[in-house]
């Protein structure tokens, strides 16, 4: 299987309807991979939350119209990153706008929404994302034809919890778009390598380049495989990672090293 991360910059001077037009064609330029991964909210900037009210969209919006077309131009699976999605059927705390969410976006190669995943974990302790947004409550995987991908956004990569609970619906493939800042490229690039090792899965992330909200990015976007080995990672720029990766290893990892068989759930809290 081919994958494409488009480790995507998001900089400060340039339109969202520019960055829309070049994430498209993008998209296109990789037609004959199987799957392309785009970052999170890169359409606004992950950090730029004075920006996420005035460029939310509704599910079917723009973004959502341009990336369906490009996956069918390139007949690619498109995980189309994250938009700041603005619920219009939900009562909104301001007026009629309706609740935001951090909204993923995936896309069959014929065009079609294959699925949704409002981001869980909120970024930003009491502030950010975290006061602006509302929280996903569900876990979501997909099925493409040769692996079942489950689904994180960015800060979402900190929560082991939430990986076992895809694991558990069948992940092979975990796939987390994100916009992480270069003062902490280091957990990035350890915790992307926890997250396949212990879950004994691919890992597919995909973050930005350039510096918007003056917070610069740490790009370094990476592929690890399921005995924590990585496969290729980015450099700080703009940049297209092309991977190959051969999705039965999964199953031949676990298999061969079954640790995940030896998982004790429900523990209590130590008693005091
Ligand atoms: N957009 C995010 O979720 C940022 C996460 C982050 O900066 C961190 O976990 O560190």
């Amino acid at each position: 299987m081919r994958a494409s991360l488009i480790q995507f910059r998001v900089d400060e001077d340039e339109s969202v309807d520019s960055r829309r037009r070049r994430a498209a064609s993008l998209v296109r330029d990789q037609a004959g991979v199987d799957l392309v991964v785009l970052p999170e909210l890169w359409t606004t900037g992950a950090f730029a939350y004075k920006r996420f009210g005035t460029e939310s969209e509704p599910l079917e919006g723009p973004t959502y119209e341009a990336m369906a077309k490009a996956a069918s131009d390139a007949g690619v699976w498109l995980h189309a990153g994250s938009i700041p999605e603005r619920d219009a059927s939900g009562s909104g705390s301001s007026g009629d706008d309706g609740p935001l969410y951090n909204t993923s976006l995936i896309f069959s190669p014929s065009g079609e929404l294959a699925a949704s995943y409002r981001k869980i974990h909120r970024f930003g302790f009491d502030r950010g994302e975290a006061v602006l947004m509302g929280a996903g409550t569900e876990p979501v995987t997909v099925r493409l034809p040769e692996t079942t991908v489950g689904l994180a956004t960015c800060y979402d990569l900190r929560f082991p919890e939430l990986f076992r609970s895809l694991v558990d619906a069948g992940a092979e493939t975990l796939v987390i778009p994100a916009g992480w800042p270069e003062r902490r490229r280091s957990h990035w690039t350890l915790l992307a390598r926890a997250r396949a090792v212990e879950n004994q899965a691919y890992v597919l992330a995909c973050g930005t380049a350039g510096t918007h909200a003056g917070v610069p990015q740490a790009g370094h976007s990476i592929v690890v495989d399921p005995w924590g080995e990585v496969l290729a990672e980015a450099g700080p720029d703009e940049e297209i990672l092309t991977v190959e990766f051969d999705p039965a290893k999964v199953a031949t990892t676990r298999e061969e090293f079954p640790a995940l068989k030896d998982r004790v759930l429900g523990l209590e809290p130590p008693r005091r």
